[in-house]
């Protein structure tokens, strides 16, 4: 039975990894894949891994109807075997349910690739759509850490360096930039409610309250 399957995980976890695998092994044994991202850090049109792959993609844009797209592909004499959403959580409620529809009526497998909470631990509503309509929910294996070493479960937003909260749900970035700008970072759930980024501990390990008093 084809499935429609929501892999999930924080930043930085091995989503477009997998994804660019899956790809890989079927089109290793002739198969076809359609596959659709959205504001990959790579540009319009490309899946991108941190491991240096990219593969080209359908570009995703607003209002877009992804089970007409594939039918319209596949009545022009296209191929599609099986179909990948990465960056899944920048998909609309509607768009997610095509994907569903594509399954269902195309019986085409669907694995879409995302992150499931924003950087206010709440949901995107395409996540929320995929945790409602998958068939399976698979958390990815490959732990992101905290700094503090515990498995990271919540994307953290900085703005300048410093943690924020408030925002506007979608900005796109690395937890690589650089501390002038939006960046990201992976936390465990105790450490995203303190507040406390790598940069915050190192400062806080550092104030001079922590420090050994001095003798004299
Ligand atoms: N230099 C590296 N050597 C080995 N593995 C790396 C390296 N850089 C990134 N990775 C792996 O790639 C993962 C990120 O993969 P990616 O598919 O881009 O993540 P996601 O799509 O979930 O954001 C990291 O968690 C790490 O396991
Ligand atoms: C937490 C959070 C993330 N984003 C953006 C940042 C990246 O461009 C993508 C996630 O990509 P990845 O391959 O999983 O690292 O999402 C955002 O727009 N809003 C957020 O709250």
């Amino acid at each position: 039975m084809p499935e429609l399957v929501f892999f999930s995980g924080t930043m930085d976890c091995g989503k477009s990894t997998l994804a660019l695998q899956i790809e890989h092994n079927r089109s290793a044994r002739g198969l076809v894949g359609m596959i659709f991202t959205r504001n990959d850090r790579a540009g319009a049109g490309k899946l991108s891994s941190r491991l240096g792959l990219v593969t080209d993609a359908v570009e995703v844009t607003d209002g877009m109807d992804l089970y007409a797209h594939l039918v319209d592909h596949l009545s022009q004499g296209g191929r599609a075997d099986y179909v990948i959403a990465d960056e899944a959580q920048f998909l609309a409620p509607e768009q997610i349910d095509q994907l569903a529809r594509v399954v269902d009526d195309l019986e085409l497998d669907v694995y879409a690739f995302g992150i499931t909470t924003d950087f206010r631990t709440k949901l995107f509503p395409g996540s929320q759509r995929l945790v409602e309509l998958a068939d399976r929910v698979e958390v990815l294996q490959v732990e992101a850490l905290c700094w503090c070493g515990a498995r990271a479960t919540h994307n953290a937003r900085t703005v300048g360096g410093v943690m924020v909260v408030e925002g506007a749900q979608v900005v796109v970035g690395d937890v690589t930039d650089s501390a002038e700008e939006i960046g990201y970072e992976v936390l465990c759930r105790r450490h995203h409610r303190r507040r406390m980024t790598a940069a915050t501990a190192r400062a806080a390990a550092l104030a001079p309250d922590v420090l050994p008093v001095p003798r004299s």
